[in-house]
């Protein structure tokens, strides 16, 4: 899967408000109440993560979540990325 334009991922985030690109990635963090809800959400990705076979660089400090995502086979942001984040914000939005 190709490497998207800087164009291109500009585009893709107008629907993720949360995320921010730098660094040839895409990134977000999320504040939960507790540990014990972080690391549910952490669970429930991690599932989502085996079915995309797509896995993430993140972050975890007690209720705290800091995710960043990028394809390392492409070194870059892919739409492989986008699918992943979409995924992700229906957990969290689910369980926030
Ligand atoms: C063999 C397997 O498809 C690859 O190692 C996958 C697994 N998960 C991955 N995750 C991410 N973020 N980038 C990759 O390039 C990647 N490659």
């Amino acid at each position: 899967m190709s490497k998207l334009s800087e164009q291109d991922i500009e585009k893709y985030l107008l629907r993720f408000p949360d995320w921010t690109y730098s660094n040839n990635a895409i990134h977000v963090e999320f504040e939960f109440d507790n540990f014990k809800d972080c690391f549910s959400a952490m669970s429930r990705i991690a599932f989502e993560c085996e079915a995309l076979n797509h896995h993430p660089n993140w972050t975890n400090i007690y209720n705290t979540l800091s995710i960043s995502l990028s394809t390392h086979d492409a070194g870059g942001v892919t739409k492989k990325d986008f699918k992943l984040a979409e995924a992700i914000e229906t957990i969290v939005e689910v369980q926030e």
